[in-house]
């Protein structure tokens, strides 16, 4: 049995794990701190984090947090102490969203405790004035045949996790038409599998666990609206994160944020949408789930008894984003041709993955793709210009 690959750092000069620390949070610090008017010494904290986290060793949460063991628990008695560069990617890079929270005072008694950091960045996002056209293009999807409004509704809620949500007919043109590559940047396309996954199943349960707030999580409810209206979904549990994560990780705040930007909507089609998600959500029919293992450094192979319990019941679990695929198939150089069934397979229900590629782990390619795409020399695992609809049914093609 051919031992798994080490899990991805980030102690490798220029790696893509390297400038996620030292050239990404160099920058959402910089954002940050001209969004968010926090005092002196919550900028200092904030500037202390990026000093540890690119030159210095993990240092633990203070005994105060709630979370403090938890996080012992997670892997912090062995990693504590370590440079950053020496734990895991995913694990680095959790606990520093984590600690930034902490640096905030966002788990402290205060003035500023649950006041989430990245809320002025998801607000503007979501009050765009981009976002009403992108909405109003609802109204012509209604009058699709069945099938192609399925697939345009699909195709969105996959790039809105480029955060470039369109709910147009077709996917964005990649920009980087390779030969050998699907044009439209989508490199795996099991949406036929989706579909027939849930028709196939009586009442089906669908868990969606959501990605990003705003733009991604606006054609994430559409969708879900979608299936429960479709009669595709007897019931929908859409989980989300149980507090700020990875700057635009959607929250409760942040769902209802986005049903009532449907809601209000100038356009009928989405102001209908709202209306049945509101509706949904009374009865019932949708349900919001947290937690705490949504924001834990971890795979998904290490789900808790409780959580793998609670998803067992699914017909179907849709993942969104990149994060989550990461912790789907587990954050490791896989050979990109590894097969999607055999890194899924420990999940306990049927699993889908929408994702835009933004970091480097990627398994269920042709040989061929990946030859073409390594050929172009772009960074295409990581540029968020190609994608994946990945599905995994244990009975394999309904
Ligand atoms: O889960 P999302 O929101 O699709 O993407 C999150 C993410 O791509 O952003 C980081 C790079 O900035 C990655 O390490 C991480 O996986």
């Amino acid at each position: 049995m051919p031992t798994d690959p080490p899990a991805f750092r980030s102690d490798l000069p220029h790696s893509f794990p390297w400038s996620v620390f030292h050239r990404r949070h160099p920058a959402l610090v910089t954002q940050l701190l001209d969004v968010v008017p926090y005092g002196p010494a919550q900028r200092a904290a904030v500037r202390d984090l990026l000093v540890e986290s690119t030159t210095g060793v993990l240092e633990p949460l203070g005994e105060h947090a709630p979370d403090h063991a938890q996080w012992l628990a997670w892997g912090g008695r062995e990693l504590y102490g370590r440079p950053w560069g020496e734990a895991p990617f995913l694990w680095a890079e959790s606990y520093f969203y984590r600690r930034l929270l902490e640096a905030t005072g966002y788990f402290r008694p205060g003035a500023w405790q649950g006041v989430d950091p990245f809320a002025p960045l998801k607000n503007a996002e979501l009050a765009g004035p981009e976002v009403d056209g992108e909405l109003a293009a609802l109204d012509g999807l209604s009058e699709l045949p069945d099938e192609r409004r399925a697939a345009a509704l699909l195709a969105a809620a996959l790039w809105g996790n480029r955060a470039d949500l369109s709910f147009r007919l077709q996917p964005p043109a990649a920009g980087t038409g390779t030969a050998g590559a699907p044009p439209s940047g989508l490199l795996v396309d099991h949406g036929p599998l989706l579909w027939s996954t849930l028709a196939a199943a009586s009442s089906p349960r669908v868990c969606l666990i959501a990605d990003n707030a705003g733009r991604e999580l606006l054609p994430d409810l559409v969708l879900l609206d979608h299936l429960l209206a479709g009669g595709l979904a007897a019931e929908a549990v859409l989980y989300v994160k149980p507090h700020p994560y990875y700057v635009s990780d959607a929250t409760t705040t942040d769902v209802l944020a986005a049903v009532e930007r449907l809601y209000a909507a100038p356009g009928p089609q989405a102001a209908l949408t709202g209306r049945r998600l509101r509706r949904a959500l009374t009865t019932g029919a949708l349900t919001l789930r947290t937690h705490p293992f949504f924001c834990a450094p971890l795979p998904f192979h290490d789900l808790p008894a409780d959580l793998r319990t609670e998803l067992s019941g699914a017909a179907l679990t849709i993942l969104k984003g990149d994060l989550n695929y990461r912790r789907l198939v587990g954050d490791r150089p896989w050979p990109a041709t590894t097969a999607f069934a055999a890194a899924v397979g420990h999940f306990p229900s049927p699993v889908a993955a929408l994702r835009t590629l933004k970091s480097e782990v990627v398994v269920g390619l042709e040989a061929p793709v990946v030859a073409a795409l390594d050929a172009t020399g772009t960074p295409w695992r990581t540029g968020g210009t190609h994608a994946l609809i990945q599905v995994h049914h244990p009975a394999g093609t309904r």
